[in-house]
């Protein structure tokens, strides 16, 4: 059988910015808005550092403000809840993300909370889990919908499949399993105590892994052909003490048994930064009462 085809996030994920960038230029001429993007960084993890430089980096790119707030490890809840509501009120402001995980003093649940619901870029708010869920207008988390905008684009319609999706976070399995679920797949979750996991898995016409463990999904575990969604971005020890990225699906070995799938790096990571700008256009369009644009590519 010949190898799976590549789905190519990280070309995708720049013809994605490109359009968001289109219409941000546009948005400019037609309606002297510039949608602006704040993220907030508490502590100093180096791996959460380069995420932020890279967002800061692209959202700029596309035409629109960033705002970079860095705080201490030691930051209290109290003053993380100040700065939120600050940018809650701030006009120039259309999207907020504060970067997960936080410091253990501070509870994460209530920060999300207090995001205000139409600036929640990341879809974090139980307002738009619940609006996600019943099938209403939601800021989307932006892995699921980078991984259903690839979906999407290379088999077209969904209805019908067999989805399982490996993992259960309110980030990722979850609210990528009520996606599933609007497209009319068939959809199971599935997490570190189903029992028979890879028979669960061989059902999947489309296979998500999202559990972050490195290299978990064997090539066993996939039906031939099926489609394979590979979220994980798990830092493991390579060669001369230097760090390499792999996924959550034994690459190799998926590589030969798929239908399709997606690499690591340069697969979902590039499309989750550009489906936060697009949100950020959307929530920028919405906080002006115009329609946000249609960004399927
Ligand atoms: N509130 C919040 N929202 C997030 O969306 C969020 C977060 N917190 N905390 C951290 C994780 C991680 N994350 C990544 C996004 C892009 C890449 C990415 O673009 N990765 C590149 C490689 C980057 C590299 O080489 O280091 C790739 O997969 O090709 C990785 C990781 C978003 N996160
Ligand atoms: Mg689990």
């Amino acid at each position: 059988m010949t190898d799976a085809s590549i789905i190519d996030g990280k070309a995708f994920a720049a013809r994605l910015r490109e359009r968001v960038g289109q219409e941000v230029a546009r948005l400019k001429d037609d309606a002297g808005l510039t949608p602006g993007l704040a993220v907030v960084l508490v502590g100093e993890d180096p791996a959460s550092q380069v995420y932020v430089r890279n967002k800061g980096k692209q959202t700029l790119e596309a035409g629109m403000q960033s705002f970079e707030h860095r705080l201490s490890e030691s930051t209290t809840q109290e003053e993380l809840l100040d700065l939120v509501e600050t940018l809650n009120a701030d006009p120039e402001v259309h999207g907020i993300l504060v970067q997960l995980p936080l410091p253990e003093q501070i509870d994460s649940a209530a920060v999300l909370d207090t995001i205000d619901p139409t600036k929640d870029v990341d879809g974090f708010h139980v307002i738009n889990a619940g609006r996600l869920a019943t099938g209403q207008d939601a800021l989307v988390p932006c892995t699921p919908l980078g991984c259903l905008m690839l979906l999407r684009h290379h088999l077209g319609d969904l209805s019908g499949q067999r989805a399982v999706v490996v993992g259960r976070s309110n980030i990722v399995g979850k609210p990528l399993a009520q996606l599933l679920l609007g497209e009319s797949c068939t959809v199971t979750i599935a997490h570190s105590r189903t029992r028979d996991l890879p028979a669960e898995c061989r059902n999947a016409d489309i296979l998500v892994a999202a559990v972050g463990r490195p290299k978990m999904v064997k090539g066993d575990w996939i039906k031939p052909g099926a489609t394979v969604i590979d979220v994980g971005i798990n830092r493991v020890e390579g060669e001369e003490g230097k760090t390499r990225l792999v996924g959550d699906v034994d690459f190799d070995e998926a590589v030969k048994v798929a239908g399709a799938i997606t690499p690591v790096p340069g697969g979902i990571g590039p499309m989750t930064i550009a489906c936060l700008l697009a949100n950020t256009l959307t929530a920028a369009c919405r906080a002006r009462g115009l329609p946000a644009p249609d960004l399927t590519l």
